[in-house]
């Protein structure tokens, strides 16, 4: 997969050398391109922004900066063109299932805006030539678009085969498609400033512990994440159902 990323603050995206993200870079599993916006403006001040139509506070990211660098970097006459993700306040939710969406994709190309946002025309105008989905990484408010980058283009690249050693591990998390958040882990020491581990982790009767584990999850969702209860209960109807 290739991966580009266009921000006034490239320096931002440097978390993406590192770790999981940095080792699949380094493997050839990912091809990570963090581009400055600022490199396509003409200016002595390399101005990218301006004062917003209709008025209002702050200010909103100029469209000629984000089309030359569009058209730099991926050519409407290329042979192919990305998928085109721009992080919002105003987007589509991301999940997992839309991270599992954004993996399968063999080139992503991310816009990471600041201000009061992007010129809604940068957005109108790749659509004419690439596939644009603007999306939200949750209920708050950041100062830019690069966090949420950050956080997309992990969870992304964590589900590409050969990043993560043991892709088992992908099915039991939390948010994973069971339903139900992930069970507390645990590891050595038994006992540990007054906390002991569960004895039924202890035990080795793998019957017991997946039972607990589930009991665990399903208490977790309860008492954090409700909204999860009630839809997992409602997909494990719709199984027996499916199945009388
Ligand atoms: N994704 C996501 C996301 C999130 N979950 N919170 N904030 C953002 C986000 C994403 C992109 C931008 C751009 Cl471009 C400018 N700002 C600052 C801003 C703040 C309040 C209202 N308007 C703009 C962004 C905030």
């Amino acid at each position: 997969m290739r991966l580009d990323v266009f921000s006034i603050f490239p320096e931002y995206l440097a978390a993406l050398d590192v770790s999981l993200v940095g080792k699949a870079a380094k493997s050839g599993l990912l091809d990570v391109r963090v581009h400055d916006l600022r490199d396509w403006t003409h200016d002595r001040h390399r101005t990218v922004d301006d004062t917003p139509y209709g008025g209002g506070a702050g200010m909103v990211m100029k469209p000629e900066p984000w089309g030359e660098a569009f058209d730099s970097v991926m050519p409407g006459d290329g042979p192919s063109q990305p998928r085109l993700v721009v992080p919002t306040p105003a987007g589509r939710p991301f999940s997992q299932d839309l991270a599992y969406e954004l993996a399968a994709e063999p080139w992503l190309a991310f816009a990471c805006g600041r201000y009061e946002g992007i010129d809604g025309r940068v957005a109108a105008h790749a659509a004419e030539r690439m596939q644009v989905t603007e999306v939200s990484i949750g209920d708050y408010v950041l100062n830019g678009g690069e966090v949420a980058v950050l956080v997309m283009v992990e969870a992304i690249a964590r589900l590409l085969p050969g990043v993560i050693g043991n892709p088992e591990s992908l099915a039991e998390e939390s948010h994973s498609g069971h339903g139900l958040l992930e069970y507390p882990v645990y590891t050595k020491p038994p006992a540990w400033r007054g906390h002991e581990v569960p004895e039924v982790l202890l035990s080795g009767n793998h019957k017991l512990i997946a039972e607990w584990r589930h009991e665990e999850s399903v208490r977790r969702t309860a008492e954090r994440r409700p909204d999860l209860l009630a839809a997992w209960g409602s997909s494990l109807a719709a199984e027996d159902d499916a199945a009388s």
